[in-house]
């Protein structure tokens, strides 16, 4: 495990679901924390009966219990840095943001909606709350682009309107707001996330694996952040070493046999630190080491 130079162990808490097929969810992000040689804790919002085929079923956990976790986990343990994934019913996510707001830690707020096979795991009606709520108290926010198109109003096709929307995201409280590439075109093979930070845009890329095993993807990398920055990263390097180790994961996946649809990522690799990211440049992880090159807009 990490230790700070104080002695004490880099901790992480993800606010999530669970994934009964262990490869998104609570599941992903405690596998992703122990990669990472960071202690990983939990707080339950809601469980899934799914598979790399599909959701089943959900049934959201009522909120006094959501709030005993993270009591239990407050009262005795504490965190560096939080992830929230799935957050429940609208109980839970006001819950969980007024928890939010109290935190002095960094928080990653992944604004999971849907799973890939597109059942929602949010309801509709409750993204303005989301909007709202985690938006502000987001240090980094990791929606793919769907997710921001519902978060922001813009629809995003192209690379350029990725920036815009992060752009807006920021402009809603996140501090660096990250617009994930993995649905959208990117830039010839590569899938580009661009992170702006109310000042620069900066983008970290990889090529893109032909493969349908990623599920858990976006949990995985939100998770990975969140355990960067509970080891003391700052906010470029913890997203860049989320980048290599997602870009690891699902290559390494590629062709494994885990489940018969959308099957899960290979959580064992390990991520490649990047130090002194600058921000307003592209860093391109080729598997081993990142390039960095002129940003692409
Ligand atoms: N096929 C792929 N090859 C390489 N990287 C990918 C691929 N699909 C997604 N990624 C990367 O995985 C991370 C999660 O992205 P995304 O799939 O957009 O999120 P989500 O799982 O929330 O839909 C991002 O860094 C994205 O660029
Ligand atoms: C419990 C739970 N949380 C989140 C996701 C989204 O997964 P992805 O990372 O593939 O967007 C999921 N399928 N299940």
């Amino acid at each position: 495990m990490f230790r700070y130079p104080d002695g004490h162990v880099a901790r992480m808490l993800t606010i999530a679901g669970s994934d009964s097929g262990g490869g998104a969810g609570i599941q992903a992000d405690l596998k992703t924390a122990h990669q990472f040689d960071v202690y990983g804790m939990s707080v339950l919002t809601a469980v899934t009966a799914q598979n790399t085929v599909g959701v089943q079923a959900v049934h959201p956990l009522p909120v006094d219990i959501v709030r005993a976790q993270l009591k239990s986990i407050q009262d005795d343990l504490g965190f560096d840095a939080v992830k929230t994934g799935m957050l429940g019913d609208r109980a839970s996510i006001l819950a969980i943001a007024a928890e939010m707001e109290g935190v002095t830690c960094p928080v990653v707020v992944d604004p999971v909606m849907v799973a890939k096979g597109g059942e929602a795991l949010l309801a509709p009606e409750d993204v303005a709350a989301v909007i709202e709520r985690m938006l502000p108290v987001a240090f980094v926010a990791t929606p793919n682009a769907p997710e921001a198109e519902r978060l922001t109003g813009i629809p995003i096709r192209s690379l350029e309107d990725a920036a815009r929307a992060a752009e807006a995201l920021h402009r809603r409280g996140a501090r660096y707001a990250v617009v994930k590439g993995g649905h959208l075109e990117g830039l010839g093979d590569l899938a580009v996330d661009v992170v702006y930070d109310g000042a620069s845009f900066t983008y970290f890329a990889a090529p893109r694996v032909p493969s349908r095993k990623t599920h858990g993807t976006g949990c995985t990398f939100s998770s990975a952040i969140a355990a960067a920055l509970a080891r003391g990263a700052g906010a470029l390097e913890a997203i860049a070493a989320a980048k290599s180790y997602i870009a690891r994961a699902i290559a390494s996946a590629a062709d494994w046999d885990v489940g018969r649809g959308h099957g899960p990522t290979d959580h064992s690799v390990s991520p490649v630190w990047l130090m002194r990211a600058q921000p307003g440049r592209m860093y391109v992880f080729d598997g081993r080491q990142f390039v960095e090159t002129a940003p692409p807009l």
